[in-house]
């Protein structure tokens, strides 16, 4: 991830700095009991039920949220390699909400019966907050990007060697952790340190807050498993 602090020569980015500074949070965001238990193997599979459930209602709320970042990047971006970025990662949702509802049915898991927990609401709410037109391209790319990543540590770490993920939780570790998820964020990142230097120091702010945000909303989500 920290690609400036293997690279030196390079300067640190926005967003590196950023994780280093709270290193706590975004730990306790990417390697929550929920993620370890999958990864030690001794997960509670109603608790991942609950997560696929309540996880695919995220998601249908999400797809908007991308599209209003898509939307500001056509408006606001100078760069216009941004739109083929967030493009993909529309194209994905859509793979994604039927891959939700193949797992669903694999589990026994009815989406149509599912209410949205508080919890859920919650980061519903944040999502809509962040799709606001008053918030800038550089607040609404640092926010998605948060998102994105936490998911795709997360699992990553699922994956790594060593760990001992029941086979059939690979598919919904996969899906998150592997190597192109992990490039797309990485492209995310870069729009991201592109963008927060010729920010605004109130923007700035904002962004990092964000990411803050995101980071609570994320440990709330998991913690949401355990019912
Ligand atoms: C709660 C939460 N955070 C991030 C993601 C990953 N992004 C899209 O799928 C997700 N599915 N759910």
């Amino acid at each position: 991830m920290e690609a400036g602090l293997e690279r030196p020569a390079e300067e640190e980015g926005t967003t590196a700095m950023w994780l280093r500074k709270h290193r706590l949070m975004y730990t306790a965001a990417t390697r929550h009991p929920f993620i370890l238990s999958i990864r030690d193997g001794s997960v509670d599979l109603n608790s991942f039920k609950r997560w696929l459930g309540q996880d695919y209602l995220f998601v249908r709320a999400f797809v908007p949220f991308v599209s209003s970042v898509l939307l500001k990047a056509c408006w606001e971006s100078d760069d216009n390699s941004d739109m083929e970025v967030l493009l993909s990662s529309l194209a994905a949702l859509n793979d994604e909400i039927a891959w939700f509802k193949k797992e669903a049915s694999k589990w026994g898991v009815v989406l149509a019966s599912i209410a949205p927990q508080r919890v859920n609401k919650d980061y519903c709410r944040f999502l809509k907050s962040s799709m606001e037109p008053g918030i800038e391209y550089t607040v609404a790319i640092a926010a998605l990007w948060a998102i994105e990543l936490v998911y795709q540590q997360s699992f990553a770490y699922c994956l790594e060697e060593g760990s001992r993920t029941p086979p059939e939780l690979a598919e919904t570790c996969q899906r998150w952790g592997n190597e192109g998820f992990g490039q797309y964020c990485q492209s995310l990142q870069k729009i991201a340190d592109r963008q927060l230097p010729r920010a605004t120091n109130e923007e700035r702010k904002k962004a990092e807050a964000v990411l803050l945000r995101v980071l609570e909303h994320e440990v709330e989500f998991w913690n949401m498993s355990h019912g």
